[in-house]
């Protein structure tokens, strides 16, 4: 088990994770999500003993990464594929690692196979495609037979069969009972691979739960209610009963109603109730993408000027909360996602924000020191201490286990 407490990391005046708290367990597949600068890498580089927090530990099994007996046959990491000696071939490269660790050379060839290029082994990797040198990445994060491994977009550069040969190793790690870590900014990906979401904006944690839970807790369900098409005027009919109900009713293009605020059997009986005959009554959920684009919405640091041209920032569904604003410094950040149905916000609010009455996550973590009472923390309005020395570049940690199933054949092994 990875677990980070109270995790910071600033360089200089810029705070990149602040106050992290996360367990990442065993036996699933973990996701790591956030948008681009929000801290995901420098995470993992802190996990990996990369990096020194400035504030807070992390552990792997109970030992921070440089006190963790025999690590490299414990933990496997792909970080930065390109890390590599380009003039070595594939073998020599995953042999030189596998030497340092003393691991015997036979693996070498096993994770070759593994990851499906045993038919360039003896090519220089210099000469790799991105695809063919992310399966060298996640050869040398197997080599070790680890227990724990993390993967930074390890799906980058993979053509539909690499993701899909991704995807089943993942979880294929994850169904032996290792401990699997991995970051995407490939939603759809994510929603397929993932069980358990680890969220972060800013450097803050954002959300810490399921994957179903994350859809239903970020998107607002709706139900789709299609009168007779033939009979416009039930359609009117329907939608003054409703919304005297107290729902939220829209059009959609196709001609059918969007509601919000009423549950289905209650839509169906004041449908019922007003002699308005349906075609379709069916409920309606956010994908991971809608539901994670809602949520990351005020922690995006970069964003194209047409995006509000092009519609890629959402309007948020009738009914739903917009994102929260953090007093101070000008920064829109920490946010209360729209609540879900009843229950409110199901993960940790930021830092000291004015308590919504939803259960506190596992992991929340405690208002900032300076908090004003009643007034959210902003990291970024704190002074920045003088970050200690970075450690060591990393290349892929070593490590691996990795079942011999579902190998595919490289997409570009030739
Ligand atoms: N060595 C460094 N020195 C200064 N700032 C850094 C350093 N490493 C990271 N940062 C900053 O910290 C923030 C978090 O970066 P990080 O690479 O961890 O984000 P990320 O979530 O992995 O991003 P992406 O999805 O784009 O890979 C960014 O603003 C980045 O510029």
């Amino acid at each position: 088990m990875i677990e980070a407490v109270g995790l910071t990391k600033r360089y200089g005046d810029k705070t990149a994770v602040y106050n992290l708290s996360f367990q990442v367990r065993p036996g699933a597949v973990t996701g790591f999500l956030g948008p681009n600068g929000s801290g995901k890498s420098t995470t993992m580089r802190m996990i990996l003993g990369l990096d020194n927090p400035t504030a807070g530990h992390v552990t792997i099994g109970g030992y921070p990464y440089r006190r963790l007996p025999n690590a490299p046959r414990q933990v496997g990491a792909l970080l930065d594929a390109k890390a590599v000696h380009g003039g070595r071939t594939a073998r020599n490269h995953l042999l030189s690692l596998a030497q340092l660790s003393g691991i015997p050379a036979r693996r070498v060839d096993e994770v070759l196979g593994v990851v499906g290029l045993q038919e360039v082994a003896k090519r220089r990797s210099k000469g790799f495609s991105l695809g063919m040198g992310q399966r060298l990445g996640i050869a040398a994060a197997l080599l070790g037979d680890p227990q724990v491994l993390l993967f930074d977009e390890p799906v980058n550069g993979l053509d539909p069969e690499g993701i899909l040969w991704v995807r089943n190793l993942m979880k294929s790690l994850a169904a032996e009972g290792r401990t699997v870590f991995v970051s995407s900014h490939l939603m759809s990906e994510m929603a397929l691979t993932a069980d358990h979401l680890i969220v972060i904006g800013r450097g803050q944690l954002l959300a810490d739960m399921s994957v179903k839970d994350f859809i239903s807790a970020n998107s607002a369900d709706f139900a789709r209610v299609r009168t007779p098409d033939t009979e416009p005027q039930l359609r009117e009919k329907l939608t003054s009963a409703l919304t005297e109900a107290g729902g939220q009713v829209l059009p959609e293009p196709d001609g059918a109603l969007r509601v919000t605020g009423l549950p289905l059997p209650r839509i169906s009986d004041i449908a019922h109730d007003s002699d308005v005959r349906l075609w379709e009554l069916s409920p309606h959920q956010a994908s991971l993408e809608e539901a994670y684009m809602r949520m990351t919405q005020g922690a995006v640091d970069y964003r194209s000027v047409a995006d509000q041209r092009a519609g890629l920032q959402q309007p948020l569904p009738p009914g739903a909360q917009p994102p929260m604003p953090v007093p101070g410094q000008g920064q829109p950040g920490w946010y209360a996602p729209p609540p879900p149905q009843q229950g409110g916000q199901p993960f940790p609010a930021p830092q000291g924000t004015p308590g919504p009455s939803a259960p506190a996550g596992p992991y929340g973590a405690p208002a900032a020191p300076g908090t004003a009472p009643g007034g959210p923390a902003n990291p970024y309005a704190q002074p920045a201490p003088q970050a200690p020395a970075g450690a060591p570049q990393p290349t892929a940690a070593p490590t691996a286990p990795a079942p011999a199933t579902d190998p595919t054949k490289s997409e570009d092994a030739r």
